[in-house]
């Protein structure tokens, strides 16, 4: 067994994420200190000419002492302000601490729409393209102060993973409180750290039910959610304590490899295939199935019988045909609510009766993948 993990050690794209668990001290608030270790390593990863993009966690950990709040904000409008006056604390704190290593930091915050919407994700691909072309590190957090229910993720763990598609990372490196998948919670009599995944069959049995801290959100399930985007995605992932991030980052022995088991260079749309969770389902009429497997055409109202779910326009959602079986997943073009008045009219009526607006492809070919 090589003693570097060489799809790691010679990445030279890095997405790193670093959760609230591992930016807090025992108090719950951020810490000064854990920004800085993270800095200097990162640092040290830029100086031997990697490139990477950070994905951090703590804006609601950070806005706490500003706020007089004692512990994490359970209701959606005081953590969005908490959220707000925190994110500025927290890149403030990453500026200050990159600064004394001669790197500019650039903020770049993101909600889910951003990942799904062709324009919006391509919008997003540039951005993080040319900031990186000019030797800036992207700071990335979820746009917490905007994000509602419906559409947040909440964790960074797989906003992580599709900053990581988008930017076309060589590897991603998720930072966290313990240093490693384990088969079961850690403290579990037993439990024991998994080296390496090579399948996500190899994991079934692996009990990650076990919330995380406090402050964290999404525990181990949403960073094995990570993990299969990414790994699928052609990705390399290492989850491994922040305490060992050198060592993860040369690729050394320490937490747990998955390996990439698809192809590099993949785009949103087998994200979208492959780990997509879809807020609802339309279904087609045999015209529209056969349309959508033969690839040729966007999804028209016309062929829609049926719209079940509550999905917003931009969230991932499944086709299916009459017989019920999934012929594609897209990211839908209207809501689902826009989608019941719409289905079964044609292009003409829809613009007659309901305006410009409504004059277009549920789903647009662009946006969907076949099954
Ligand atoms: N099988 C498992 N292996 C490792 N950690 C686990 C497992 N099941 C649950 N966990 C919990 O997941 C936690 C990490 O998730 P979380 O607190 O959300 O971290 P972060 O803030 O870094 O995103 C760990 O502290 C651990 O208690
Ligand atoms: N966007 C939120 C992060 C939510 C969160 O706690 O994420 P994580 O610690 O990665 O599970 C914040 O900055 O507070």
């Amino acid at each position: 067994m090589s003693e570097v993990r060489e799809s790691i050690a010679q990445a030279r794209r890095v997405v790193v994420k670093i959760g609230s668990s591992s930016l807090t001290g025992a108090d719950g608030r951020l810490s000064g200190a854990a920004v800085r270790r993270l800095a200097d390593v990162i640092a040290g990863v830029r100086a031997e000419g990697r490139q990477v993009v950070l994905v951090t966690s703590g804006a609601i950990a950070a806005g706490l002492s500003p706020m007089g709040l004692p512990t994490r904000p359970k209701d959606l409008a005081t953590a969005q302000a908490t959220a707000s006056v925190g994110q500025g604390v927290l890149v403030a704190a990453y500026s200050a601490a990159f600064e004394d290593h001669g790197v500019t930091v650039g903020q770049v915050l993101l909600t889910a729409v951003d990942m799904a919407r062709r324009s919006h994700y391509n919008n997003a691909q540039r951005a993080f393209n040319r900031l990186l072309d000019l030797g800036v590190l992207p700071i990335v957090n979820e746009n917490d102060a905007v994000a509602t229910d419906e559409i947040r993720f909440g964790d960074n763990d797989r906003l992580a993973a599709l900053v990581a598609t988008v930017v076309h990372a060589d590897a991603l490196v998720l930072l966290t409180d313990v240093d490693g998948l384990y088969t079961a919670a850690p403290g579990t009599e037993g439990a024991e750290r998994i080296d390496e995944v090579h399948s996500p069959d190899e994991i079934g049995g692996v009990d990650v039910s076990k919330r995380g801290s406090a402050l964290g959100t999404g525990g181990m399930i949403t960073k094995l959610e990570a993990a299969s985007i990414a790994t699928t995605s052609g990705i390399s992932v290492v989850l491994a304590s922040a305490p060992s991030a050198a060592d993860a980052l040369a690729g050394r022995r320490v937490g747990t490899l998955f390996h990439a088991t698809g192809k590099r260079d993949t785009t949103r749309l087998q994200w979208l295939a492959h780990a997509a969770r879809t807020r609802g389902t339309i279904v087609v009429d045999a015209g529209a199935a056969r349309a959508l497997r033969g690839r040729r055409a966007s999804l028209l109202a016309a062929g829609v019988t049926d719209v079940r779910g509550a999905f917003e326009a931009g969230e991932p959602v499944d086709l299916i045909g009459p017989d019920g079986t999934v012929v594609a997943r897209g990211f839908a073009g209207f809501s689902a609510d826009e989608a019941v008045t719409m289905k079964g009219l044609s292009t003409d009526v829809l613009r007659d009766r309901l305006g410009e607006h409504f004059a277009h492809e549920l789903v647009h070919i662009d946006d969907l993948v076949v099954m």
